[in-house]
């Protein structure tokens, strides 16, 4: 498949309520769309990375550069299968949210033209996911309850809630305390803690949380293992991922215990597979996180969390939780589930009105 060019368009969606974290508040996602055209098809890329290098070292108008002036440029005039594109990046170091977002497009393009699904090519054994949401950090423990209490009534299996130095025991104690000790929760530090905090976080193993995903930065191999040694709960890591060998090195030296999967932090879908092929081997639990996609990228990422080794709720969202408006059909949480796109490619498409209300700027790149 050759590519006849690529158009990069940002879109501004406004969030139905403020998204919280360690890193910062979002009221709203700047987001880079790519459209591949192909000679016989046209595929979706959603890069994931943020408007600041908050959440990893990316941001939007880096990896909108790195593929105007390197990316593209390399797969020009070739004639690709969807597994030769990361091989041929893999010369330009990291900008793995810029990368899979090329990739997400041109396997799309390349699946449609042959009527495949992203299920289908991946590997997905289920035709639904179990929807886990993710709560952000608030200002007062009642307005998290009611929160909660919305959430657990739309049907969500699976909580997990955004902490950081300040809000961590008490919100959680509070939780259990009023939904009891059967619900599914987890904790989200996005690296907030140091190994100074131990004991801080040793609190909360009197919890039952599922999980504690990326207590420490990104980069605290050592002490990710020496507080997994510490706590009874399992240590989760999401940003201190970013490849299958990566994954493999963390599960075996024991710096996690569950992987929380991501296209985009990896460098594609792919890669994804290929950790969670990791995480099988390793027997170690796996699901797939989220990133406040649009709905083109929830499509893909229900592919991932179909795999037979996402074992747990992914953060796959009904459009609601985030959007107003999304700009596909909305997916929707059945009893709890959602289910996995089986049509050729994305097996979703933007709708064109809501993309066009959406869009702030767009731009044509000939490779
Ligand atoms: C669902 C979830 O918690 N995702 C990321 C954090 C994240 C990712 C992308 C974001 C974009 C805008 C605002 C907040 C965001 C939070 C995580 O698992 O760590
Ligand atoms: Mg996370």
């Amino acid at each position: 498949m050759r590519l006849e060019g690529v158009e990069l368009r940002r879109l501004g969606l406004p969030l139905r309520s403020p998204f919280r974290t360690s890193f910062g508040v979002e009221l709203w996602r700047d987001i880079l769309l790519l459209r591949v055209v192909a000679s016989d098809a046209q595929g979706w890329g959603e890069c994931v990375a943020l408007p600041s290098p908050s959440f990893s070292s990316e941001y939007i108008d880096g990896a909108a550069d790195v593929i105007r002036r390197f990316l593209l440029p390399a797969l020009a005039g070739r004639d690709l299968d969807p597994d030769d594109v990361a091989p041929t990046l893999a010369r330009f170091r990291g900008h793995r949210m810029a990368k899979a977002a090329l990739e997400m497009a041109i396997l799309d393009a390349w699946l449609r033209s042959r009527r495949r699904s992203y299920a289908g090519y991946l590997g997905a054994t289920r035709t639904s996911v179990a929807a886990g949401v993710s709560i952000g950090i608030m200002d007062e423990i009642p307005e998290l309850l009611d929160t909660v209490m919305e959430y657990l009534e739309q049907g969500y299996q699976r909580i997990k809630l955004k902490i950081e130095p300040g809000w961590d025991i008490a919100p959680v104690r509070a939780v259990r305390e009023r939904f009891g000790d059967a619900l599914e929760l987890q904790v989200d530090a996005n690296g907030a803690y140091t190994s100074a905090d131990v004991d801080r976080l040793a609190g909360l193993d009197e919890f039952g949380l599922e999980l504690l995903e990326q207590p420490l930065a990104a980069d605290c191999c050592r002490d990710h293992i020496m507080l997994a040694r510490r706590l009874r709960t399992p240590i989760c890591l999401d940003e201190s991922i970013l490849s299958a060998r990566g994954a493999a090195d963390a599960i075996e030296l024991g710096a996690c215990s569950v992987v929380n999967i991501k296209a985009g932090r990896v460098g594609g879908y792919l890669e994804a597979r290929s950790t969670h092929d990791v995480c099988v081997t390793h027997g170690v639990p796996a699901f797939c996180g989220g990133m406040l996609e649009t709905g083109l990228g929830q499509a893909a990422n229900l592919a991932v969390a179909a795999l037979p080794g996402c074992t747990l709720p992914a953060d796959i969202v009904a459009s609601d939780r985030y959007y107003e408006r999304d700009i596909i059909e909305p997916l929707r949480l059945e009893a709890g589930y959602i289910t996995v796109p089986d049509g050729p490619g994305l097996g979703v498409d933007p709708l064109p009105d809501a993309l066009e209300a959406a869009t702030t700027s767009k731009e044509w790149l000939s490779p």
